[in-house]
């Protein structure tokens, strides 16, 4: 972050004194346009780049922050550079409330948040024309003083165009490397799954919205002063949002340089086509633009450029010298020879379901259910196909929200609070089908959880600690890979340690062993050991009946949604209902719990 702060720094130093090189008006006022577009790009894509909600309402944002300059520098004779913060929080505070009321519907993703933003524009566009903020005739600032910041007014709104950029650009960075930005990026890529590890996803998304708003209605201050005349028909239209997406698009969304690059390239082009007489020619060169670079360059520019040349860091060079590697054999983890002892009938009730339904349009996946997890136990949750287990670890995660019933962890109330601050009070999971985030690396989606989990660590900490996990997981020499690079075992051990990076006190693993080669399985055994270990309480949802038989100290088994046995592990299997529902035949009660156990005690 620093090298990065440095060259913004470096270029916003030369950028100051070129109006000093003698260069005529002409080339300021091109200037004033790149950085228009630059501020009005990358103040867009700190929502929309980063969490991946395209919004097309940003020309609402930077109307709104043009009117209100317009109507307070020109209607109430306030000085146009203290308009600007009010330009500011009103396109905020517009961005905030419509954030607030789309955030909360989970279906208003994707395009239907695209639709819902633009039709905001129309609704903005038909308050200010038919309501005395402009009335028909547009509103004049012409008679409004030109602040005295350089020697002439094109070098003056050079500078405040150049503020605004270097703003908005410092704040894109910053967010980039910051936890902020990483929940942004997480969102992007899998809210769900965000919001589960920890990430407050809908106060991430509104801030980020705000903070958009905010800086798009800035720029539309500017702006007001510089064109000097404000009408809706010029500003609340589709272009300019549909202008600052091609530009964050082409130049990378998922950078926080990407949207300076793509507006510098297009201001250019477009300000080419227009001085040669051929304004027209230049918006088909821009949709034209638009559709290959969706096709062929889909990382844009910057993207393109850092995947190709920027080579991947050696992990085993980058990894810190005291991780888990270093440290084997007596660090931060006990080996899991002899184990700990089961905890007993007495000891301290972990998590409390009581009464717990859950429905699904009619289907009920679980239906009244009544189950504890006791402090430092490993609890086997069998049951057939479609029998409620990973409904069970989706409402105690909070992914799903209850239809009935009340859920305690430690005694507090968790049920009905949302899932990142269940993630935050101590539990974790892994999901039945790996779902690691796509655009993050390895070792970015493991640091995640430690930065949004019970620890809630800052950045480099969360780094740290997630190198240690990846040594546990045996996956630090794919620490720069990205999952779609992985295998399923290591897709699976991603999933392990993420959900322990999170340092949860309960980890629910959902059918980690499903898919795996005996030998595999054999390794993730050994694994769920030594996180018990540790101390780490488990709910082990699975299927492989040897693996259960070793590994768990208790077993509840499922029917339809309902708790049909609960007990010491050999003792439910051998039950003829149990044997009748789960296994389907008499015989294999008794074979699973003689299947020899995979070199590990059992503590049944
Ligand atoms: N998101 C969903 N929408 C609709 N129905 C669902 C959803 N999730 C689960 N169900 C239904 O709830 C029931 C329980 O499913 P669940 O996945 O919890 O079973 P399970 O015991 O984990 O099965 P498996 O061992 O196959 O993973 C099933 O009938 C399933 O179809």
């Amino acid at each position: 972050m620093k090298k990065s702060l440095l060259l913004v720094a470096i270029a916003a130093m030369g950028l100051v004194l070129v109006p000093y090189v003698g260069l005529p008006a002409f080339y300021l006022s091109v200037l004033y346009l790149i950085f228009h577009w630059i501020a009005l790009s990358t103040s867009w894509n700190l929502l929309s780049g980063y969490s991946g909600y395209f919004s097309f309402g940003h020309g609402a944002f930077f109307g709104i922050g043009m009117y209100t300059t317009a109507v307070l520098s020109s209607g109430f004779d306030i000085p146009f550079l203290w308009t600007l913060p009010a330009a500011a929080a009103m396109a905020a505070l517009f961005g905030a409330v419509l954030g607030v009321v789309s955030f909360r519907v989970k279906a208003v993703r994707g395009e239907l948040f695209a639709l819902l933003t633009l039709a905001a524009t129309f609704v903005v566009a038909t308050i200010v024309l038919n309501t005395p903020i402009d009335g028909g005739p547009g509103v004049y600032l012409s008679a409004v003083p030109v602040p005295e910041i350089g020697p002439s007014a094109s070098t003056t709104f050079y500078y405040l165009a150049l503020a605004a950029a270097l703003l908005t650009v410092v704040i894109a960075l910053l967010i980039y490397y910051a936890r902020f930005g990483t929940g942004l990026f997480a969102i992007h890529d899998d809210e769900d799954v965000a919001e589960v590890l920890g990430v407050p996803t809908f106060r991430y998304k509104v801030v980020a919205f705000a903070l958009s708003c905010a800086l798009a209605g800035v720029v539309g201050g500017i702006h007001a002063l510089f064109v000097s005349y404000v009408t809706t028909g010029d500003i609340f239209t589709v272009l300019l949002p549909l202008t600052v997406i091609l530009m964050s698009v082409l130049g990378g969304t998922r950078h926080w340089a990407g949207p300076t690059v793509g507006a510098t390239v297009i201001t250019i082009l477009l300000y080419s086509f227009t001085a040669g007489d051929s304004a027209v020619l230049g918006k088909v060169a821009m949709g034209v633009i638009l559709i290959c670079v969706i096709l062929f360059m889909p990382d844009g520019i910057l993207g393109g450029i850092l995947k190709k040349f920027v080579r991947k860091p050696d992990a085993a060079r980058a990894r810190p010298k005291d991780t888990l590697a270093a440290d084997s054999n007596g660090g931060v983890l006990p080996e899991p020879a002899g184990g700990r002892p089961a905890p007993g009938a007495d000891s301290e009730i972990l998590l409390s379901a009581r009464g717990i339904c859950k429905s699904f349009q009619g289907v009920k996946a679980l239906n009244d259910v009544d189950l504890d997890v006791r402090r430092g136990e490993i609890l086997g949750l069998l049951g057939p196909n479609g029998s409620g287990k990973s409904t069970f670890i989706n409402v105690a995660s909070g992914h799903f929200p209850l239809t009935a019933g009340t859920m305690t962890f430690e005694g507090r109330r968790i049920s009905g609070i949302g899932a990142h601050r269940i993630a935050g009070s101590g539990i974790s999971r892994t999901y039945q089908i790996p779902r690691p985030f796509a655009h993050l690396t390895v070792l970015e989606n493991v640091a995640l959880p430690a930065m949004f989990g019970a620890r809630q660590q800052e950045r480099r900490r969360a780094e740290h600690d997630a190198w240690h996990w990846l040594e546990f997981t045996g996956l630090a020499d794919r620490a720069f890979a990205l999952p779609e690079d992985l295998n399923l075992h290591q897709r699976k051990f991603l999933e392990f340690a993420r959900a322990l990076a999170a340092h949860p006190q309960l980890l629910m693993l959902d059918e980690v062993l499903s898919g795996l080669t005996p030998s595999e399985i054999d390794e993730a055994v050994a694994l769920i050991q030594r996180i018990r270990a540790q101390g780490t309480t488990i709910l082990f949802v699975e299927h492989v009946m040897r693996a259960v038989m070793a590994l768990c100290d208790r077993i509840v088994v499922f029917n339809q949604g309902t708790v049909l046995a609960e007990g010491l592990p050999a003792e439910v299997m051998a039950r003829p209902d149990v044997v009748a529902t789960y296994l389907g035949k008499p015989a294999a009660a008794h074979a699973a719990p003689s299947v020899p156990p995979i070199g590990i005690r059992a503590h049944a």
